[in-house]
């Protein structure tokens, strides 16, 4: 590992499938609390495989030497242990990525990271297949930026660097705004597809319609009084384009409930509920999605 090296840490879906693109572009190292086969497989949208060998690393093992950048691509929840064992081993203040959705993690991490923060809200599309392969479900594009706008040259060269290794990706001023967005919208969707096993077309079905319809409303309730300017389109159109743009799919969220692993809840519905307490705004709905999640425990592993 050198100054100009790109460390990936939280080697599940997203952590690969950034690892194999960067690698063609920087060196890249990719740890996680376990060292994964150096041999990875990606499979792209268009079915095609290709393989390459990765520099992969267990994080309590890492060299003490500074990357330029630190990507955190675990789950929101495990992010800030994740942070905090790569730190222990990183001498400097590498630039820190964080490409969790929700928007728990981006103001606490900004506060804390020594180094320059940038947040990076993503719509590709990714899973894993076993420890050595990666499926690129479906191409996206990558938004960058840091909340205070202190570093938009890093984040034009970030997105370049994402460009050149064939994930399109974009610096933008208002990256808070998208988060908030990407939250409003995985919050329409998640917690309802989780709790009812359905997938997310099916929300445009009764009884599922009438819920989405009073979850929107009170998202855009509570997101107007913390002066996040709503989507050009409105809040039901996004949502509602979403659903039927993801139709057949079963949520992430979802799929760690049937997975029996502890969901993204706190990141995603946490932040609402915090404002909503803070403005005085009830918000029946996602107090009863959100707690009937917490009682969704994750099975023992
Ligand atoms: N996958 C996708 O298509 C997209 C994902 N996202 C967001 O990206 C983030 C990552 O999602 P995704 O890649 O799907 O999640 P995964 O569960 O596939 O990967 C998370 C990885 O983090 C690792 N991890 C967990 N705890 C730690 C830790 N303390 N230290 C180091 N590594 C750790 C896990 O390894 P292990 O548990 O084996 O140790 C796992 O490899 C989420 O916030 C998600 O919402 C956003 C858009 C699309
Ligand atoms: C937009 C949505 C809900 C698509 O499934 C998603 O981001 C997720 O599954 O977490």
């Amino acid at each position: 590992m050198n100054d100009q090296t790109h460390l990936i840490v939280g080697p599940g879906a997203l952590g690969r499938l950034l690892a194999m693109h960067l690698a063609d572009v920087v060196p890249v190292v990719l740890a996680g609390r376990r060292a994964l086969p150096a041999e990875q497989i990606l499979t792209t949208p268009e079915g095609a495989q290709r393989s390459r060998r990765l520099a992969v690393a267990e994080l309590e093992n890492l060299p003490a030497a500074t990357p330029v950048c630190l990507h955190l691509t675990t789950k929101a929840y495990a992010a800030e242990a994740a942070y905090a064992a790569a730190m222990a081993r990183l001498p400097g203040a590498p630039t820190l990525v964080l490409w969790q959705n929700g928007y728990q993690i981006q103001p606490e991490l900004e506060r804390r990271h020594p180094g320059p923060v940038v947040c990076a809200s993503t719509t590709e599309g990714a899973w894993v297949n076993g420890d050595d392969a990666v499926t690129h479900a479906g191409r996206g594009i990558t938004y960058l930026g840091d909340l205070a706008n202190r570093h938009a040259s890093a984040c034009r060269e970030l997105a370049d660097l994402l460009g050149q290794a064939g994930l399109a990706a974009e610096a933008v001023e208002d990256i808070e705004t998208r988060l908030w967005h990407k939250l409003a919208v995985n919050a329409a969707i998640n917690p309802l597809v989780a709790r009812f096993r359905i997938r997310n077309g099916q929300l445009r079905d009764r009884p599922f319609r009438p819920m989405v319809e009073r979850i929107i409303a009170e998202v855009a309730s509570i997101l107007a009084s913390e002066h996040v300017p709503p989507p050009t389109a409105g809040w039901h159109a996004l949502v509602w384009q979403v659903i039927a743009a993801t139709a057949k799919n079963r949520a992430s969220m979802l799929q760690d409930v049937m997975a029996g692993r502890p969901t993204e809840r706190e990141a995603i519905l946490g932040p609402l509920l915090a404002a909503a307490q803070r403005h005085g705004i009830a918000a029946p709905c996602l107090s009863e999605l959100d707690a009937s999640l917490a009682q969704a425990r994750p099975l023992q592993r």
